[in-house]
C-alpha cells in the first residue's frame, strides 16, 4: 500500500536511476495500471523514463472495471510501440493474450537481430497495481514478494517465465502522481492509499456523489433504493436505514456506512466500474 513507503526526492531519484539502470538490461516494459483508474494509477514520469522502449500496458484488475470503458482505454493507449491489454490476475483473464503479445515483440526482436535470444523483461508500475500478482501469474510460482521496497540496489535476478523468457524478479515499484489531488482521491477509492489521508465518510460521500452521477442505476441496485437522495448525505442515509446501521437513539452510523461503501465498491460488488473516461 501507498502509505508503506516514503516518498521522498532522494528517494524519488534513487528509484529512477535504478529503474533506468535495469531498462539498460531488458528488451520491453511491462506497466501495470488499475483499470478502474488508467490515468491516476500511472507514474508522472512513466513515459519519460521509459523512452523509445517497447511497452505492453497491463490494465489489471479488469474484473472490476467497466468492459465498455476499457475497450476505449485499450485503444487510447494502443499506439505506436506501446501495446494494452486487460488483464485480471485473480482468475487469469488475459495472460494467455499477454503471452501472445510478448511472443510478438520477441519475434520482431529476433528478425532485427543476428543473435536470437528469449526475451528480457521487467515490470513497472505504482503501488497495489497488481505487480507481484501478475509475476506469480507469468512465472506460474508464487515467488514475487510483496512489499519489495524501491531503491535498494542488489544483484540483478532473474526469472524464468513458463515461455522461456526472462523476468527481473524484483518489479520497479514507482510513485503515484502527488500534484493531482483527483489522482489522490482515485487511489483512495480503489483502495491504493491509506484511508486516513481523507476522513472515511468524506471519501465515502464522494464515492457515492460521483456513482450517483455516473452509475445511479447501479448504486440503486446494490443497496435496493427505490430512488437516490437528493444531495449525496441523503443517498448515504438511505443506504444506512436500508443496512440497519442506526444506533442508539436513532443515530446514523456514518463511519459503518461509509466504510461499508467503499470496501463494496473496491471488491466490484457494486459492480464494474471505471472511474476514469479515456479521452
Ligand atoms: N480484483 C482483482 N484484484 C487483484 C488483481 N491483481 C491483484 N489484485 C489484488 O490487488 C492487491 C495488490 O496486489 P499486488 O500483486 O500485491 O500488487 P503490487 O503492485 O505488487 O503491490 P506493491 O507491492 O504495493 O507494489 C492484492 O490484494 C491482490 O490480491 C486483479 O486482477 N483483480
Amino acid at each position: 500500500m501507498l502509505g508503506t513507503i516514503n516518498w521522498y526526492p532522494g528517494h524519488m531519484k534513487k528509484t529512477r536511476e535504478l529503474i533506468k539502470d535495469n531498462l539498460k538490461m531488458v528488451d520491453a516494459v511491462i506497466e501495470v495500471i488499475d483499470a478502474r483508474i488508467p490515468l491516476s494509477s500511472r507514474n508522472p514520469i512513466i513515459d519519460e523514463m521509459v523512452g523509445g522502449k517497447t511497452r505492453v500496458i497491463i490494465m489489471n484488475k479488469s474484473d472490476l472495471a467497466d468492459e465498455a470503458a476499457s475497450e476505449k482505454w485499450i485503444n487510447y493507449f494502443s499506439k505506436g510501440n506501446d501495446k494494452a491489454i486487460c488483464v485480471d490476475c485473480m482468475s487469469g483473464n488475459g495472460i494467455k493474450k499477454l503471452m501472445s503479445v510478448l511472443a510478438d515483440i520477441q519475434e520482431k526482436r529476433n528478425s532485427e537481430r543476428s543473435v536470437k535470444r528469449n526475451l528480457r523483461l521487467m515490470i513497472v508500475g505504482v503501488p497495489n497495481v497488481g505487480k507481484s500478482s501478475l509475476i506469480n501469474r507469468l512465472t506460474g510460482k508464487k515467488s514475487a514478494k510483496t512489499g519489495d521496497r524501491p531503491g535498494v540496489t542488489r544483484g540483478k535476478q532473474w526469472l524464468t517465465l513458463k515461455n522461456g523468457m526472462q523476468l527481473l524478479d524484483t518489479p520497479g515499484i514507482l510513485w503515484p502522481k502527488f500534484e493531482d489531488p483527483k489522482a489522490g482521491i482515485d487511489l483512495a477509492f480503489c483502495g491504493s492509499i491509506r484511508d486516513e489521508i481523507l476522513p472515511v465518510e468524506e471519501l465515502a460521500l464522494e464515492l457515492i456523489k460521483w456513482l450517483q452521477e455516473k452509475y445511479p442505476k447501479l448504486l440503486m441496485e446494490r443497496y435496493k433504493l427505490d430512488e437516490l437522495g437528493e444531495t449525496p448525505l441523503d443517498s448515504m442515509e438511505l443506504i444506512a436505514a436500508k443496512r440497519g446501521f442506526i444506533m442508539s437513539g436513532k443515530r446514523i452510523d456514518y463511519e459503518r456506512t461509509a466504510r461499508t461503501v467503499l470496501d463494496e465498491f473496491r471488491s466490484g460488488k457494486i459492480g464494474k466500474i471505471t472511474l476514469e473516461v479515456a479521452p
